[in-house]
């Protein structure tokens, strides 16, 4: 058995910040415990590779339930399974979101997360240890479509994390020297001599110990037989936005009815567990090129992207553009083309995850219902008209573009049912909020309710999804988590 103050489960991109952070502010002993390996595959490090990790042994291969309004396909959702987590497998977008985000999460009565009480945090996330890749040449096809999207009436903004997000901009990454820095390499990488700091990689933590009203450790099983950690202080939750629901149901903390059919003894109610699976959506919207298109060594294939509106007045969609033909398998076309991605950030749809009742250590059950909500299908749609009205503007003539997909005379509505994918964005799941009874998982302070010496801190907090990718909102609820606990310890 082993022993620590804090256990903290998952070193993905909050649990590697949430180590380092209690360390730096508290006295304490950490044991941080990872399912997946170290970083060892090169497909990592190299930005340009990402597309490898997808059902790699990095990625922990979950596919969603059959999508009842997406033509019945299940969906791959890669979730990194590796010291990084969904950093290390992540496109390393870094967004922070809009103010009215974080202004929302307050508003729904969680102090500490309004846009005044965040700003400073990401601030100090960006003079902190992970770099940011803001100068760099982007690919010259990126170049020509954020011409494009000029031309087609979207200003270019030269800073969407500068407060206002509206306009095409050239992204910026956790990049550095030409590869992937993930919050693994820059916030635990440096501790790991710390004699303070104990990292066990290889282990699914399996069940919270919970006894009288209190979380007191973790176990999972090692060749064959079941170990344990004790926590002195509080077990932390950062498996991510599947992972953490997914271990809270395991050990008795969720809808008391669900439980008692998973054979599980309840010990907690807490309805929201699982529910409020909020996510981006994607659809391509391909485009042959007769100009051979070149890939820059050290950055990924995507760089440009927009934050503009399906309809006047909304800020819902991200369209991400990527140097390449992105085919579905059903697809065809030549290797020489791109890729004008229509996506939808503020989505109506809301789903939910559970476990499987006949095996509740198998893969949970991941029912996002994509485009259950009649808005998000139609803003994918105006999406997908935008990307069309890009990619037919004059600045790619020169490029000889012409749209393959979803071409002419085809129903947008199917298309957008046959093509949508996740943006990989997971959110939602364990949300934050002071009522158990209307659905809130953790308080405004990151512990469970009903749960004595629990937390969860990662994107499964977030009771509204942001606008915008979910990697650095993530980082600053790991930051704010870990000056909370410091806060509260003796
Ligand atoms: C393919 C892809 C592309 C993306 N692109 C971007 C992007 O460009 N920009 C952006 O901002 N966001 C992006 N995201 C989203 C972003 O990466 C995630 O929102 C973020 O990583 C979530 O962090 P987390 O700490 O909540 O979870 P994770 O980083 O997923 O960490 C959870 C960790 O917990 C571990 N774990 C889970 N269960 C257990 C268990 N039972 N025992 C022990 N360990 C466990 C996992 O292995 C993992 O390491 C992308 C995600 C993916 C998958």
């Amino acid at each position: 058995m082993v022993t620590a103050d804090y256990v903290v489960v998952g070193a993905g991109t909050a649990g590697s910040v949430l180590a380092r952070r209690l360390l730096d502010r508290t006295g304490a002993r950490v044991l941080l415990l990872e399912a997946g390996d170290r970083d060892t595959n090169p497909a990592i490090h190299d930005p340009l590779r990402m597309h490898e990790l997808w059902d790699s042994k990095q990625d922990w291969g979950l596919r969603t339930v059959p999508q009842r309004h997406a033509a019945d396909r299940r969906l791959h959702l890669p979730r990194g399974r590796v010291l990084g987590g969904s950093h290390a497998l992540n496109a390393m977008i870094h967004v922070r979101g809009t103010s009215s985000d974080y202004d929302g999460w307050a508003a729904l009565g969680n102090p500490g997360w309004s846009w005044a009480d965040v700003e400073p945090v990401f601030r100090a996330i960006d003079s902190g240890p992970l770099p940011v890749l803001r100068d760099y040449t982007p690919d010259p096809i990126q170049r020509a479509i954020l011409d494009a999207c000029v031309e087609s009436g979207v200003p270019y903004n030269p800073d969407y994390n500068n407060g206002a997000q509206a306009g095409v901009s050239r992204m910026q990454f956790t990049i550095a020297d030409g590869r992937r820095r993930t919050t693994a390499h820059a916030y635990l990488e440096p501790v790991l001599d710390d004699p303070r700091l104990t990292v066990l990689t290889g282990v699914e933590v399996s069940r919270l110990l919970v006894s009288r009203g209190r979380c007191r450790g973790v176990e999972w099983r090692q060749d064959g037989s079941p170990r344990q950690a004790m926590a002195e202080a509080e077990v932390v939750l950062a498996a991510g936005a599947i992972g953490s629901p997914a271990l809270l149901l395991r050990s008795g903390i969720g809808p008391a009815d669900d439980l008692r059919a998973f054979c599980v003894e309840v010990a907690a109610h807490l309805p929201g567990v699982g529910e409020n699976l909020q996510d981006h959506w994607l659809a391509p919207v391909i485009f042959g090129a007769e100009r051979p298109i070149e890939h820059t060594p050290g950055l990924p294939a995507t760089q440009t992207h927009l934050f503009w509106h399906s309809r006047p007045g909304a800020l819902d969609l991200q369209p991400l553009h990527f140097s390449a033909p992105l085919y579905e398998p059903w697809m065809s076309g030549p290797d020489n083309g791109f890729t004008l991605m229509a996506g939808l950030v503020r989505p109506a749809s809301v789903g939910r995850i559970t476990l499987p009742a006949r095996n509740i250590d198998g893969p949970p059950l991941i029912d996002p219902r994509v485009l259950s909500a009649p808005a998000d299908l139609a803003a994918l749609v105006a999406g997908v008209e935008l990307g069309r009205k890009i990619g037919a503007a004059s600045a790619l003539r020169p490029w000889g573009a012409a749209e393959l997909y979803p071409g002419q005379g085809v129903d947008l509505a199917e298309y957008v049912r046959r093509t949508v994918t996740t943006y990989h964005h997971s959110a939602g799941t364990c949300a934050m909020g002071v009522d158990p009874d209307v659905g809130a998982v953790v308080d405004p302070r990151l512990r469970v309710h009903g749960a004595a010496g629990l937390r969860v801190a990662d994107a499964s907090v977030m009771p509204t999804i942001v606008t915008g990718n979910t990697n650095t909102p993530t980082i600053m609820i790991a930051e704010r988590a870990a000056t909370m606990i410091a806060e509260a310890s003796p």
